[in-house]
């Protein structure tokens, strides 16, 4: 969407300050006693990425403290290896040697000799540590699955996979049990709803969510003032049209073209503001219906449908693994029941580092998760969090909290330290392995009788995993089959589908959380890189979104779907169960996806860019919702998985009936996924609780526990996301994400809209808040009363809606033309237009926060604003002078003009403001540039109109 300026990096600046900070605050000793930086040598094989013990994960459990009372895990180094700090052998944990460090005066409790000062850094100290015989070494079993295309071998063979990845994926739920999958009558039917129709027609049937109409004391006035102005406009173009400059017909024709412009653009604007609309969400009711016990659900068990969660990442420089290990966070700790949430990351980049970092964030959910269960934080994503400037200790009422978010704060920075320290690890680590490769190749070639060097023989610069194999995915120095557009897909899944009875922790856990009354369970996380190979097209976010798509088919099937960029997070733990609301409330069935509003972090207070695109999301947004529904902005969206798959709504059911006979046609060869569709299909409906419903399904349907996630079932998701399987197929032309547009989310949602498909737009109506407003300008007086009006269903704030007017003239002028033109340069020559993908690592500036975005980037888009500036400036200049020196002195003309002048200028003002630069840092070539254009335009204009009678141009740009 070009209405969204610079979010991400701003986000991610905020993040990148931050992990700035930690280095500051180490007097406190917690980052100098970090045990997960030791190198690593070729002697010593490196096992494991370090994983904190957890049902769900294969990590191998350590060693326990030998501190009497306490049962926390003994130090680890980065490969899950015991590091013992002191001689005898004493087994520490981690809190208990910090404690004996900090407050015992270094006296090691076992031997109760001082300890040696703790060098943990250093490779050689490695040696000095005793490792206990055999303790933790053990490989971790590799979950990671890899395969290549069939294009390249020919056949996939299943044990060769198997063995390959000693795949064992446990239990899981990634089918759902045959008994609740109904043939394809009965979805479409109600032969179901036979065994028990009246059970709830009795009842009084409840709303999940309602309307909140805007006045029409507020409304009517409104659409009056829209049509007056419109009145207006016409008459004023008239006469435009009607009264030519003679004297400079080329500028009078300028003027009528921009105005005519900027007044259809204007109507664009307004014709969906005519219906604004609020809804708002009853969780309670959601509850009530869904999760809580009933005859047909004596247990309560939830009956909710499940969501697939998407995170899509590219490139780990461009988009730093924190902030993607955020976001990761705060799906696994959403509000939404566990077994039926799964979270699935695309890493287009292919990248070890990425692949890593989910690897931690993994381990760090098993304590950041149930401590958000338990304390009932806000919002879930741990760098918010711990950011917030609210005084976070407001409403706690736990006695342990204090404690428990200390804890977890301190878990956090360390977890963020080794997050930081990946990139260096991965290298180390890398160098290593090939230095001992190297070594081992040299041997080989004297044993067998060379004398000589080997000249010819190279060896690949080659990315080494954990434990000791090589990355299937994107090396660092990038070989055949291991670079960005060439690698095999992969397919881990971080954490396996959890139990289908919660499960909760214990009081003496390692992570010091008493956990006794809270479900320590967590989503599935699949990390998921598909394949790419040269010669196909990979279609960016939108082929990564349909790869993802197919896979998540097979591992859970999710009737929904959500879908998040990477620099976007959960806000609001109950976001899910709002989206759900509006899916499984009457007439839900029609709805294609719940778009939620965006809130930015991270951009400057002040706003001076509009950033915070608030007109956009909370006044166009909600007023497309009056009519068919607001449009998809490419992230933050609840998708109905059948939706995706490009089927009609329910109501139109013949054609789809039709259609499903060249399914596989149309999906590709993989049966698994064309069976799960009318399965998502099923779960995806309303429940039909009450007789008026008539797509629905029987409530109680879906608290069946789910078929284990087995080998082959992995199998196949691998095979769905190789690049081959959308050959012939309609995967981005009418299924799934729309292929060929750079803003593939419009496309995406206007071809459902299309279909006949509603969506929503969920906006808490409780942040909304009124402005009063005194705002007066002269002669705009109706456009005040506009304004005004509009503020006040809205609910925004004049200064939020004074920088969209001035950011609509900024990218009027320069943006939005600019993609008309590229539009029209594509339609008519075919010229494609590149995609550059947006850098969300912040500089490096530490004095300024927000100092990035204020970074003047020179394009030629600034050529029309800056234009508009000077031919607004000469204009006054020249007006102004020739008024003075002319006969009839026309002053209330110049001052018309001057005004309208001025009124483009104050639009324009935070975009000269932005090429002045905050330090002055101005580009000398904006102005060589414009000193040349001006002097043009002045000659040009005493050119063309000698001094006599009035001139005015100034409206040439005003807007309506
Ligand atoms: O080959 C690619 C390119 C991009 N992405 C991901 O797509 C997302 C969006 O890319 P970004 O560079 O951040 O583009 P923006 O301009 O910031 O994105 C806005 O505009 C896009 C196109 O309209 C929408 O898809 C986004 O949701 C919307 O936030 C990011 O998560 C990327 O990781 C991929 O997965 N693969
Ligand atoms: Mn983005």
């Amino acid at each position: 969407m070009a209405s969204k300026l610079k979010h991400g990096s701003s986000t991610v600046r905020k993040i990148t300050q931050l992990s700035n900070d930690l280095d500051q605050e180490g007097e406190d000793g917690s980052i100098a006693t970090y045990t997960v930086h030791i190198p690593l040598t070729p002697d010593n094989q490196p096992m494991e990425i370090s994983l904190e013990s957890h049902p769900q994960m294969a990590g191998a459990k350590g060693s326990s403290c030998a501190v009497p009372g306490c049962d926390g895990r003994v130090m680890t180094d980065e490969r899950g290896l015991d590091v013992v700090p002191c001689e005898c052998d004493y087994k520490i944990c981690r809190d208990c040697y910090r404690d004996a460090v900090r407050t015992g005066d270094g006296i090691c409790p076992g031997c109760k000799d001082p300890y040696k000062e703790p060098e943990v850094q250093g490779g050689a100290n490695q040696q000095t540590l005793p490792l206990p015989p055999g303790a933790g070494v053990s490989k971790m079993e590799r979950r990671l699955s890899l395969m290549k295309s069939r294009s390249q071998n020919n056949e996939f063979d299943h044990a060769q996979w198997l063995f390959e990845t000693k795949g064992s994926y446990g239990y899981g739920n990634a089918m759902w049990p045959k008994d609740s999958e109904p043939d394809g009558s009965s979805v479409a039917g109600s032969d179901w709803m036979g065994g028990d129709p009246n059970v709830f027609s009795e009842k009084q049937w409840k709303p999940l969510t309602r309307k909140l109409s805007i006045s029409a004391a507020v409304l009517s006035p409104y659409r009056l003032i829209i049509l007056i102005r419109l009145v207006v406009l016409a008459l004023f173009l008239k006469w435009r049209i009607q009264n030519p400059n003679e004297n400079a017909v080329w500028l009078w024709g300028m003027s009528v073209v921009c105005e005519i412009w900027f007044g259809f653009s204007w109507l664009l604007d307004q014709l969906p503001k005519l219906f604004p609309i609020n809804r708002v969400a009853d969780l309670d009711v959601l509850r009530e219906k869904f999760e809580t016990s009933n005859p047909t659900n004596p247990t309560g068990k939830s009956d909710l449908p499940g969501i697939d969660m998407f995170v899509s990442t590219a490139d780990p420089e461009k988009e730093p693994p924190l902030v993607t290990a955020n976001t990761i966070l705060s799906i696994l700790a959403a509000d939404y029941p566990v077994e039926k949430l799964s979270c699935y990351v695309s890493d287009d980049g292919g990248a070890l580092l990425t692949f890593e970092a989910m690897a931690e964030a993994a381990s760090f959910a098993n304590m950041w998760v149930p401590f958000c269960r338990k304390h009932d934080i806000e919002p879930r994503n741990p760098e918010s969090y711990f950011n917030l400037k609210r005084d976070p200790f407001k409403n706690k009422v736990r006695s342990d909290f204090v404690r428990d978010r200390r804890r977890v704060k301190r878990e956090y920075d360390e977890f963020k330290v080794r997050i930081n320290s990946l990139p260096d690890s991965i290298r180390r680590r890398s160098d290593a392995y090939n230095a001992r490769e190297e070594i081992k190749a040299l041997k080989k070639w004297r044993e067998n009788g060379h004398e000589e060097p080997m000249e010819n023989l190279k060896f690949p610069k080659a990315t080494w995993m954990a434990d000791g194999t090589h990355w299937p995915g994107t090396w660092t120095t990038s070989a055949p089959e291991h670079s960005r557009g060439d690698h095999a897909s992969i397919i881990q899944v971080m954490l396996k589908p959890p139990s289908d009875e919660p499960l909760t922790g214990t009081a003496s856990e390692s992570n010091a959380l008493d956990l006794t009354e809270v479900d320590i369970r967590l989503p599935m996380l699949v990390y998921v890189s598909r394949e790419k190979r040269p010669g196909y097209d990979h279609n960016k976010k939108a082929g990564a979104m349909n790869a993802l798509v197919r896979a998540s088919a097979i591992m859970s099937n999710g009737p929904f779907i959500l879908n998040l960029d990477c620099d976007h997070y959960i806000f609001n733990s109950q976001a899910l169960r709002e989206g759900m609301c509006f899916m499984m409330d009457r007439g839900g069935e029609r709805l294609c996806y719940v778009q939620f509003p965006q809130r930015f972090e991270g951009i400057d207070p002040n706003d001076r860019y509009a950033n915070h695109n608030t007109v956009f999301f909370d006044v166009n947004m909600r007023a497309l919702d009056g009519i068919q529904g607001p449009v998809y902005v490419g992230t933050g969206c609840l998708f109905r998985r059948t939706a995706l798959y490009g089927f009609d709504p329910p109501l139109l059911k013949e054609e789809t009936k039709m259609t499903t006979a060249l399914v596989p046609k149309k999906f590709g060869n993989s049966s698994l996924l064309v069976d799960s569709i009318k399965v998502a299909e099923f779960q995806g409906l309303p429940l039909a609780d009450h007789s008026s419903i008539k797509y629905g399904r029987p409530p109680g349907a879906l608290t069946l526990p789910r078929d284990p996630l087995d080998a082959a079932t992995v199998a196949e998701a691998i095979n769905v996301i190789s690049c081959w399987y959308e050959d012939k197929t309609e995967w981005g032309l009418r299924i799934g994400w729309i292929y060929g547009s750079v803003t593939e989310d419009v496309v995406t949602g206007y071809r459902m809209h299309n279909r006949g498909w509603k969506s929503v737009y969920c906006f808490i109506v409780e942040s909304l808040q009124v402005t009063f407003l005194v705002y007066l300008l002269g002669i705009t007086l109706t456009l005040v009363f506009l304004a005004a009006l509009e503020i006040k269903w809205s609910g925004i704030e004049l200064e939020e809606w004074w920088r969209n007017e001035q950011f609509w003239l900024i990218g009027g002028t320069s943006a939005h033309f600019a993609a008309v033109l590229q539009g029209l340069l594509k339609v008519t020559a075919g010229i494609e237009i590149s995609f550059t993908l947006t850098s969300k690592s912040g500089g490096d500036d530490e004095n300024d926060e927000y100092a990035d975005l204020y970074v003047i980037k020179w394009t030629s888009l600034m050529i029309p604003p800056i234009t508009i500036m000077m031919v607004n400036l000469i204009a006054i200049a020249v007006a102004v002078s020739r008024t003075i020196y002319s006969e009839d002195q026309q002053w209330s003309s110049l001052l018309g003009g001057v005004f309208f002048s001025f009124w483009v200028l104050a639009h324009l003002y935070p975009f000269a403001k932005g090429l002045m630069g905050r330090r002055g840092r101005t580009p000398t070539i904006v102005f060589v540039w414009s000193g040349l254009i001006s002097i043009t335009i002045s000659l040009l204009w005493v050119a063309i109109d000698p001094p006599s009678g009035s001139s005015q141009i100034g409206g040439s740009f005003q807007f309506p």
